[in-house]
């Protein structure tokens, strides 16, 4: 009878030999003090929460935005919380020539946080085309035009200045499609796909991509974007617990130092990256264990949660017109 066990065992050292042979990228730590951290969307919210923190742990860090005042008042809020000056960056991300320009002007980048995001809660049905071509253009084109503005200089002499860091901000709602967030959702959801082949091409340049996935979180964007959310929208976004921007930067930067590929920020958020792990590298071989044998179950559990999502969607739209009124008086107006 205790052959069961013995067999139960034999397999999982198997396998967990066979993972460790057959894990890429390999595991790797990537330092963040005296490096150059360089943050877009540094002055507000989660990206001004990471450059404080990336200053306090002594890296030389940027932040790139495109108000002048608010990138000075975040640079003296760091100075009077650590003692130390952060260079600032001015620049929209959807200007490739301005941001090519300030970018060759920076130092070399070893750590680049590619965080600045607009969203804009409605239904696509309701939502100005102006706001739906934002989102698609400052997450999703910036964030490819910061990538390409930055690589030739992150590259350069990489072997002898260590591992560098690409880290992708997206959302919960780039893991799971949400009512309200159709274009949001889809520049979020774009991220973890342009992430995964940014890796393939990168590692052999000891370039390292990590993806971040925060749920609501505290932050002057958020409170904005709350006062238009539709109904249905805030009863899903409620399923998952909302952080502070100060958790978020602390996870963000414990994601890029461990070089880890998907990272959650919450509970919930560690199942849906274990439950959604598809083509993500996994450098961890207890992750990497967890992700095979959770799968299932949180398929299951996915099940449940969506049939909660469709519930509360048909209780508030319970008929078109009701939608449209919701999705009238919220996103009917101008939002910038
Ligand atoms: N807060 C939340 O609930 C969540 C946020 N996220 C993501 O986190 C990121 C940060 O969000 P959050 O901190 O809330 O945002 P905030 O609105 O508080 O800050 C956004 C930052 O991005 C900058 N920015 C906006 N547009 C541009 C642009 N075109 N070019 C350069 N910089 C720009 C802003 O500065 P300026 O306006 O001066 O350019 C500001 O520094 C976003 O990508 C967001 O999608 C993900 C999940 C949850
Ligand atoms: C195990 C399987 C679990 C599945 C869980 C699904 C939970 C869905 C929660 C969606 C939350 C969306 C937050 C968006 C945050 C954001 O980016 C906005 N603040 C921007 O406005």
């Amino acid at each position: 009878m205790a052959t069961i066990p013995i067999l139960i065992g034999a397999c999982l050292l198997f396998m967990s030999l066979y993972l460790t042979l057959l894990l890429r990228p390999k595991s790797i730590k990537i330092p963040i003090k005296n490096r150059h951290v360089f943050i877009t969307g540094g002055s507000s919210g989660i990206g001004l929460s990471i450059a404080h923190q990336a200053t306090s742990e002594g890296a030389r860090v940027t932040i790139l935005a495109r108000d002048p005042n608010k990138l000075q008042e975040a640079r003296d809020s760091i100075r009077l919380s650590t003692g130390v000056n952060v260079n600032i960056a001015i620049a929209d991300v959807r200007d490739f020539e301005t941001l090519k320009a300030v970018v060759d002007e920076a130092d070399p980048i070893d750590v680049l946080v590619c965080n600045q995001g607009v969203y804009f809660a409605g239904e696509l049905e309701f939502q100005e085309m102006e706001n739906v071509k934002m989102m698609v253009d400052v997450n999703l084109m910036g964030t490819l035009n910061l990538i390409k503005a930055a690589l030739p200089k992150m590259k350069k002499n990489r072997r002898t200045r260590g591992p560098a860091s690409i880290a992708l901000m997206s959302s919960q709602a780039g893991q799971c499609g949400v009512y309200g967030y159709t274009t949001y959702s889809a520049t979020k959801f774009a991220l973890r796909g342009l992430g995964e082949a940014l890796q393939m091409e990168l590692i052999s340049d000891d370039i390292h991509v990590s993806l971040i996935f925060p749920p609501d979180t505290a932050t002057p964007g958020l409170i904005e974007e709350k006062k238009r959310r539709p109904r249905v929208t805030k009863k899903i976004a409620a399923c998952s617990s909302s952080l502070t921007a100060d958790e978020v930067a602390r996870k963000t930067l414990n994601g890029i130092k461990s070089g880890t590929f998907l990272v959650s920020c919450n509970f919930l958020g560690f199942f849906m990256c274990l439950g959604a792990a598809d083509f993500a590298p996994q450098r961890s071989i207890l992750t990497a264990f967890t992700e095979i044998f959770a799968a299932g179950i949180i398929r299951f559990y996915a099940f449940a949660l969506l049939w909660r999502f469709y519930e509360v969607t048909s209780r508030c739209n319970t008929n078109s017109s009701h939608k449209k009124e919701d999705g009238m008086m919220k996103n009917g107006s101008k939002l910038m």
